[in-house]
């Protein structure tokens, strides 16, 4: 028999054989305060992805007029949502991939990372790396693609293995906006949420984040995606939903309808009582607990609602982590 083969005793560590799980969602603020949202925002806007205007027009406009007035603003809207945990949208993520490191195993080293702020996507790629991962399943949490987002995390671990000498095998989960997991879960949160209403809706909103038309123009599919998720899960409801763009930035012209504008304008043509929900949210955020739940059930008020209901996101619910389970298991087929 012949003896086990040994290193060198001068032979670097080398760890070996695992498999990583990377779940990405978009970032967030370390503190809700204007020092720490004018270091996210400042990451977060330079990304040619989100904002594809030339950075000889754009980095001036951003760095003497954006950054200048909206972190105070901004920072101001977080403190109304922040919780003891932090952010929202980052104790969502994080508490989703505890959930699913469960459902998973050991066998799958489960992490969560932030495109922007933290945790990065490169500490975490690199963490795995450093752990034995040579195979690395990267999950962004976005089920419509557009290049902002999903893509934008593609850059952000293309990125992160640059430098490495030794890559890991990488595989991206495709979008699900259309996957039969992602629409019984959105169904399923959405029946429960209507069933503990005390009023019938005349309405039902599908907000989702807005994109400049210019995107669709250039082929981005992210509007084409969120129609095909809202008409989907209209069907699967057997319920008219109403479809919305929200978060307009900037003065370019923006997906429309916009939320605001429709919420506004419902009660004037009988719309008293609405709901809604933001499909296109992984989980719950700045956009939904502040600019939805706040913001919006005030201009609908205001404009004459009588009820008004938001229903929260997927999160870390039962029905969110069948799904994910469902969605991950297969991409990670032949690997696990
Ligand atoms: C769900 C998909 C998202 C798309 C598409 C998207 C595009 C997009 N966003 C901006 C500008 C801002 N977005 C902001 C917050 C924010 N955006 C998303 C998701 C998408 N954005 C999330 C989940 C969040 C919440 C983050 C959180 O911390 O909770 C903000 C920052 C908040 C603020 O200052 O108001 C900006 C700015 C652009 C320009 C864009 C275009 C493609
Ligand atoms: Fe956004
Ligand atoms: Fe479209």
């Amino acid at each position: 028999m012949r003896a086990p083969m040994k290193f060198p005793q001068d032979h670097p560590l080398v760890q070996t054989g695992r498999i990583g799980l990377l779940l990405v969602n978009l970032g967030t603020p370390d503190a809700p305060e204007k020092g720490a949202v004018k270091r996210y925002l400042k990451q977060f806007l330079s990304d040619k992805r989100v904002v594809e205007i030339p950075s000889i027009i754009w980095q001036p406009i951003l760095r003497g007029i954006i950054l200048n007035t909206r972190p105070k603003k901004s920072a101001h809207a977080y403190s109304l949502v922040w919780t003891d945990e932090g952010s929202p949208l980052a104790v969502h993520t994080k508490n989703q991939a505890a959930a699913i490191g469960e459902r998973l195993g050991d066998g799958v080293m489960t992490d969560w990372a932030m495109r922007y702020g933290n945790p990065s996507v490169e500490s975490r790629i690199q963490a795995m790396k450093d752990a034995g991962c040579e195979r690395i399943l990267v999950a962004p949490l976005y089920p419509q693609h557009s290049g902002a987002t999903t893509a934008s995390v593609h850059d952000a671990v293309f990125d992160a293995i640059k430098a490495m000498r030794w890559h890991p095998a990488l595989r991206t989960m495709p979008y699900y906006h259309d996957d039969a997991a992602y629409i019984n879960a959105l169904k399923t949160s959405l029946e429960a949420g209507l069933a503990k209403l005390d009023f019938e809706p005349d309405a039902i909103i599908a907000s989702f984040h807005g994109m400049p038309k210019r995107t669709l123009e250039l082929g981005d599919p992210y509007h084409c995606h969120c129609q095909k998720t809202a008409r989907l899960l209209s069907e699967a409801m057997g319920r008219e939903l109403t479809i919305a763009f929200q978060s307009r930035f900037g003065p370019a012209k923006w997906l429309e309808p916009a939320t605001d504008m429709v919420l506004e304008a419902m009660p004037g043509q009988g719309t008293k009582k609405v709901v809604i929900f933001a499909p296109g949210f992984s989980s719950d955020c700045l956009e939904t607990c502040e600019e939805l739940a706040i913001r919006g059930k005030e201009q609908f008020m205001e404009a004459g609602g009588q009820h008004f209901a938001y229903l929260e996101c997927l999160n870390e619910s039962e029905a969110s982590i069948d799904m994910l389970e469902v969605l991950l298991r297969r991409e990670l087929a032949g690997w696990i």
